[in-house]
């Protein structure tokens, strides 16, 4: 049976970065870049102050103490979004807010509490004088022109995906419009005569879909959008229909759970090797063994076991880098982890993605299996907060040796 990274490696051959577009900064989370970003303007544009206080020359406050305060003319008011409109004279003070530009010839600034102004009420008019207690160095409570970046300094590489700080850096530096790939459709659906969406009553026989909404969730945590096709029954016709749906709708992607192992009605599998081109079947991983991966219509297709866990798993063993591939995002493996087994673990012989409870306990990380490990059991895997992985042709892994891990989102240090 073909490894897991053979696989892989197949899956991803067939995928190639989506084309660039430009965009709104404002719906560019999750994006990748499709060019290098550099910096437009200094950050911050302007020196400006990072305390509310008083500007001043150093030198003119070297001596100040709180016996020996030195007493300063207030010569202007500089609150935060105004430019200053003269140089600072010697032997003087201006009011000045955090983040408001400093005058000329000014070189720090003394935080109102070090004056005898601390308990001035936030709307005062300024004092025409201010006695300080404290000196200050040059440069003091200062933050320089380009201090966080230069103007023309390197900021994202391209293929850098977009985190919340990243869009307030790039507010930050007056960018509206950004280049990013395509972000990868993701047609998505559930196969099975059993599944009703739990909205709906439980009747005898049936249970409720639950991979769709998390591959969905899934899709989306991975850049993706989904186009969520619904509950597909066993039947030829109706999967067609939802491959056509999926094709007409532009999918990079087409992806759905259920009906690709050996059973009688598992019609996904039965219509891709009839309609579609199947470049494979089955990898010797646990769960998720029945993966197929082929073409219908030059779509790629990717059909996920039904057992909910073994969705999840081959989902980020295998979707999940092709995902990446098509949103831009540079090839590279899932982190993984070292940890220190708490107890001995069987395993079957498949590489092996176990759900696992990592904890530490005096310096060390330990790790533990989690709940049932049956692949239908959704419990075990949300009460993990990791994968254990056995490496494939290993059949059990004593008490105490090093393992590789996978840190779930739930994971912490
Ligand atoms: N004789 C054999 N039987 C099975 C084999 C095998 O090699 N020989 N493989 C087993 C393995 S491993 C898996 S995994 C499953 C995968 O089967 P399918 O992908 O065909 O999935 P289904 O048969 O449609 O469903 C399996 C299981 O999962 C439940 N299911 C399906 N879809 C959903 C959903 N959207 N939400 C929640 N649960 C779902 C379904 O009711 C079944 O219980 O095959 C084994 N059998
Ligand atoms: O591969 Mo199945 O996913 O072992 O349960």
């Amino acid at each position: 049976m073909l490894s897991v990274d053979e696989v892989l490696e197949r899956i991803l051959a067939q995928f190639e970065p989506l084309p660039p577009q430009t965009i709104p900064v404002d719906l560019a989370l999750r994006r990748v870049l499709a060019k290098p970003i550099t910096a437009p303007l200094d950050l911050p544009p302007f020196s400006n102050s990072s305390v509310d206080g008083f500007a001043v020359r150093s030198a003119d406050v070297s001596t100040a103490s709180p016996e020996h305060p030195v007493e300063l003319p207030v010569v202007a008011d500089i609150p935060a979004g105004v430019s200053p409109h003269m140089p600072l004279p010697a032997n003087c003070a201006a009011r000045i807010m955090t983040g408001a530009p400093l005058p000329e010839n000014a070189d720090a600034v003394v935080p109102v509490e070090h004056t005898d102004l601390s308990f001035q009420s936030a709307a005062s008019q300024p004092p025409t004088t201010v006695r300080v207690l404290i000196p200050v160095r040059p440069g003091e409570n200062v933050r320089p022109a380009g201090q966080d970046l230069a103007k023309g300094q390197p900021v994202f590489a391209s293929g850098h995906r977009l985190r919340p700080q990243d869009l307030g850096l790039l507010a930050a530096l007056g960018i509206s419009e950004i280049e990013v790939h395509d972000q990868p459709r993701i047609a998505l659906f559930s196969s099975g005569d059993e599944l009703l969406p739990p909205s709906s009553p439980l009747t005898p026989g049936k249970i409720y879909d639950s991979n769709r909404l998390m591959l969905r969730a899934l899709i989306d945590q991975a850049g993706g959008k989904a186009l969520d096709l619904g509950i597909v029954p066993d039947a030829l016709d109706a999967i067609r229909t939802a491959l056509d749906t999926a094709v007409e709708g532009r999918a990079d992607l087409i992806l759905s759970s259920g009906g690709v192992s050996v059973g009688t009605y598992d019609h996904v599998r039965g219509l891709m090797e009839q309609e579609g081109i199947v470049h494979l079947w089955r990898v010797n991983v646990r769960p998720g063994k029945p993966l197929l991966f082929g073409k219908y219509h030059g779509v790629p297709v990717l059909g996920l076991p039904g057992n909910p866990v073994s969705a999840f798993v081959g989902f980020l063993v295998f979707i999940r880098p092709a995902i990446y591939r098509l949103a831009g995002l540079p090839s590279s493996p899932t982190p993984t982890v070292k940890a220190i087994l708490e107890h001995a673990v069987e395993s079957d012989g498949r590489e092996s993605y176990l759900r696992a409870i990592v904890r530490h306990e005096t310096g060390k990380r330990l790790v533990r299996l989690a709940g049932h490990q049956g692949s239908g059991n959704l419990y075990g895997l949300v009460q993990a907060n990791a994968l254990l992985i056995v490496p494939a042709g290993v059949k059990s892994l004593a008490k105490g040796s090093e393992v590789d891990i996978w840190p779930l989102e739930n994971f912490s240090e």
